[in-house]
């Protein structure tokens, strides 16, 4: 099951794997003229009728390989509208055929499609709301036919963001004037809510190498990417250390967080002051953390909504890690757990939404796998984040992010990233995205920016960079490379 933003991700990291969009869409074209051989007799006659987004172009791809049928391909709009690259290239290959291709620009104009076999081609996952014009007059004609429909991807009007928790309306999945299909060739994966209808349903391999899935791409970025600078990250740490709480600040401050407040101990906050005139220092009294001072805490960031950072430079003292166990039993909201506070993290109730970061000697600590190759390990680390209850995002030369369910490898990075400040950094840029986005979708493009900023720096410096060095260039990877194609 794969749902329709997650899809979209999955295609973008094929892309940048070499597989291109186009020829995805030259599997599925292949796919949908399978399913029409096996409906029609080599005499039916078929009807394609397409919309102009790639639900569209991908029926122009069938028309190709239906050379051999009495086939008709009825486009809705001007060729001038249709809206990507890869389908107009595939609609100008498909008129340069002797294939019979028509245009209708009126929904007046749509005649019943007089066809043994109609080719759902309208709408796939690009659809919002119920079907317009043309393509609500069209969908009447298909259903008032005898014909066996066939729909590409999904039946157009179907929407499997609606009817699953998205849609607060609790629409169906099927708009009341979409498509009634007999067969859906859908594509990679089924689609939420698909299989509730009583068209049978084919899922079509198209290609999209496993790849895609498994290893952190540009897909996932986008996913996680926010559009915009809002939140608050709030870094609970400082006091035997000062420049980790100030990296893991700035770090989220560079992902998108409006304001990052770090609250640290008196004796130590002037010092982290000095690092960043960007970052707002809460102190308190004493020289480390200790259980006097949650519930002051807790009452800050859950009043300011704001995504906590739980742990850089706190140090090992016993009443520091008893404070940040209470802390977590009453906090209810996001956080990235990182460094000495990882230690609270097994066998605590908490109803919070935590992303954990060990390293390999923090990870054998909270009871998991003892490994240097967390890949090879990914399964054993699934059990474990499930036992766990939390996202674990264990940091290693691949990093793994896994909700228990489902398990993201991040390959990205470079050997310069092993100087220390890294891991702070990436606590900082999850939290920053952890604003917007699912923790594990968080954790994974976290790991990805890092990683990213990482290989960028080595470019321009070798091995020798700093933490603090890859700050600007976390900006640079969040919202300025792989721009291309918005
Ligand atoms: N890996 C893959 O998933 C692949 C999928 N392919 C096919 O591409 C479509 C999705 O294509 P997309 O261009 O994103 O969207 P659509 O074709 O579904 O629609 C685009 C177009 O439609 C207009 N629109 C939106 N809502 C409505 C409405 N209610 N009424 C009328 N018109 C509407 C809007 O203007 C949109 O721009 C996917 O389903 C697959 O079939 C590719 O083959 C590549 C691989
Ligand atoms: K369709």
């Amino acid at each position: 099951m794969i749902t329709g933003e997650r899809m979209a991700a999955v295609d973008e990291n094929a892309a940048a794997l070499g597989v291109t969009q186009k020829q995805l869409m030259e599997s599925s074209g292949n796919a949908v003229a399978r399913a029409v051989r096996d409906a029609a007799e080599p005499d039916s006659s078929v009807a394609i009728v397409a919309g102009r987004g790639n639900n569209g172009g991908d029926a122009f791809v069938a028309a190709r390989f239906l050379e051999s049928y009495d086939c008709t391909t009825i486009l809705l709009g001007r060729p001038s509208a249709i809206g990507t690259e890869i389908a107009r290239e595939n609609w100008d290959a498909l008129e340069n055929t002797d294939a019979d291709v028509r245009t209708v620009t009126d929904s007046s104009a749509f005649e019943h499609p007089d066809a043994d076999v109609v080719v759902d081609a309208m709408l796939g996952t690009g659809i919002s709301g119920d079907l317009r014009e043309p393509e609500a007059t069209a969908a009447r004609a298909i259903n008032d036919s005898d014909a066996t429909v066939i729909a590409v991807d999904v039946p157009s009007g179907f929407d499997a963001d609606a009817g699953t928790g998205s849609d607060p309306g609790g629409r169906d999945a099927l708009a009341d004037n979409g498509v009634e299909a007999d067969r859906v060739v859908t594509f990679h994966d089924e689609k939420p809510g698909l299989e509730e209808l009583s068209a049978d349903i084919t899922v079509a391999d198209i290609g999209i190498p496993a790849a895609a899935e498994r290893y952190a791409g540009p897909g996932d970025l986008r996913v996680a990417r926010p559009d915009g600078r809002t939140g608050r990250a709030f870094v609970i740490g400082g006091g035997p250390y000062t420049g980790a709480p100030a990296l893991a600040a700035q770090a989220a401050l560079r992902s998108g967080m409006e304001l990052s407040f770090v609250s640290a101990p008196d004796a130590v906050a002037g010092e982290i002051q000095s690092y960043a005139e960007d970052l707002i220092v809460q102190p308190y009294d004493g020289d480390r953390l200790v259980p006097e001072q949650v519930d002051g805490l807790v009452e800050t960031a859950e009043r300011h909504d704001d995504v906590v950072i739980l742990g850089p430079g706190l140090g090992t003292a016993d009443e520091t890690l008893e404070a940040a166990r209470q802390f977590l039993e009453s906090y209810t909201g996001p956080a990235v757990i990182d460094a000495d506070a990882l230690g609270v993290v097994p066998d605590l109730e908490t109803e919070a939404t935590l992303v954990c970061t060990p390293n390999r000697r923090e990870l054998a600590r909270m009871g998991g796998p003892e490994t240097d190759d967390l890949e090879a390990a990914a399964d054993e680390l699934e059990e474990f984040a499930a036992d766990l209850g939390h996202v674990v995002l264990a940091k290693g030369v691949d990093d793994v992010a896994t909700d228990g369910e489902r398990t993201r490898i991040c390959r990205a990075g470079t050997p310069g990233m092993a100087v220390g400040g890294t891991g702070d950094l990436l606590a900082g840029i999850v939290a920053g995205l952890l604003e917007h986005a699912g923790p594990l979708e968080a954790a994974t493009a976290g790991a990805y920016v890092n990683g990213r900023a990482g290989e960028i720096r080595a470019e321009r410096m070798g091995q020798g960079f700093l933490a603090s060095d890859l700050l600007e260039e976390v900006p640079v990877v969040l919202w300025s490379e792989n721009d291309e194609g918005e």
